[in-house]
């Protein structure tokens, strides 16, 4: 879809789609290409406006540098995400192209997900629903049925930034769970409020060690990809319960699937994956012990509205010479 917008109006490609409001925002100053090169008929149009583009506005696909070559007039990428894995940001320094992002407007509704993940493994909510459904429950359920409780248990949360913070003020002050955390910096006792005494900064292995619920929130990198492997799922105490709310590229899902095989670990919730859409024969899709989500951690109306006019608010910044303040790389 194309419109004509005012002179001198740059040219703005949206490859993924965005609510009529946000890009009517846009339509008004510039002219916007819509095509989402997800969809193999829409492939050819996302092609063919890349060397007029000025600005691209879009989430969940890789651009890469060969891509990005085509567009020599970019001077903003615009991503509805928070995550800036599917970007080459070394690449985009180089050209001098702002890389905006949607930081803080999504953190508490990943959050909500992450642990509602933590509630369905421990207490085996889709196990349970499942029995009443099929019409089995014909009686009271034994304990080949119990859950195991969570509040009081230990968190262990792998990367501390704004979501596993927020997961950590659900677990320490909503559920009484004692909170060891891992990144690469203690976060500041100023920062984590009243986090601070309840909340523990702890090696990666004492973590894997102790925790009951093990929960991914870290930035996938190069230093994370893979990171969580066969040696990470057997440091995890037996019993625990892996949650991944982040990234999928960071767990080897072989050595997911072993540790879970092998009764080492009791459940996995999983929201991210190695490929999205999960293919239909990963053996993650139907496993008994894992509660799979398809990548909706941040997937309600209200907080997909805010990332989709922050998103657009980033764009138009960057495009009118503003660097907005959620940019992560420019030069
Ligand atoms: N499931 C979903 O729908 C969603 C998933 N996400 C994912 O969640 C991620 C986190 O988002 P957000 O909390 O806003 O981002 P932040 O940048 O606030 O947090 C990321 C954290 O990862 C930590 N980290 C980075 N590298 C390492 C490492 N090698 N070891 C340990 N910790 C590390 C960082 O801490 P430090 O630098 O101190 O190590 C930082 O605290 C996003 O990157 C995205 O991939 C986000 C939104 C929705
Ligand atoms: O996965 C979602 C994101 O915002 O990053």
């Amino acid at each position: 879809m194309q419109a004509t917008a005012v002179p001198g109006a740059a040219h703005v490609l949206v490859f993924r789609e965005l609510p009529a409001d946000q890009l009517a925002r846009i339509q008004a100053l510039h002219r916007v290409t819509v095509a989402n090169p997800r969809r193999p008929e829409q492939r050819a149009a996302f092609e063919a406006a890349l060397p007029a583009a000025d600005g691209l506005i879009g989430s969940s696909y890789a651009l890469t540098p060969e891509l990005l070559d085509r567009a020599p007039h970019l001077r903003v990428v615009s991503s509805i995400s928070v995550g800036v894995d599917n970007y080459p940001l070394a690449y985009l320094r180089g050209r001098g192209i702002a890389l905006c992002h949607t930081p803080g407007v999504l953190t508490d509704t990943t959050a909500d997900t992450i642990f509602a993940l933590m509630l369905a493994t421990s207490r085996r909510l889709v196990e349970l629903v499942q029995l009443v459904r099929s019409g089995q429950w014909t009686s009271n359920i034994g304990p080949s049925l119990y859950g195991h409780d969570v509040h009081g248990k230990t968190v262990g949360i792998l990367g501390m930034g704004r979501i596993g913070q927020a997961l950590a003020r659900r677990a320490a002050l909503g559920f009484g769970m004692p909170v060891l955390y891992h990144s690469r910096q203690p976060v500041p006792d100023a920062t984590l409020g009243p986090l601070a005494p309840l909340a523990r900064h702890v090696s990666r292995g004492e973590l894997l060690a102790r925790a009951d619920f093990v929960v991914c929130t870290m930035a996938l990198t190069e230093d994370t990809r893979a990171s969580l492997d066969a040696a990470a799922f057997a440091a995890m105490k037996p019993g625990a319960i892996f949650i991944n709310g982040s990234r999928g590229a960071i767990v080897d899902e072989a050595a997911l699937l072993a540790a879970l095989d092998s009764g080492h670990l009791r459940a996995a919730g999983l929201d991210v994956f190695a490929t999205e859409p999960l293919p239909l024969d990963s053996p993650l899709r139907t496993h008994p012990q894992v509660v799979p989500l398809p990548h909706a951690g941040s997937a309600t109306h209200e907080t997909r509205q805010a990332m989709a006019v922050l998103a657009t608010d980033n764009l138009l910044s960057a495009l009118a010479g503003r660097l907005p303040a959620g940019c992560v790389a420019n030069a």
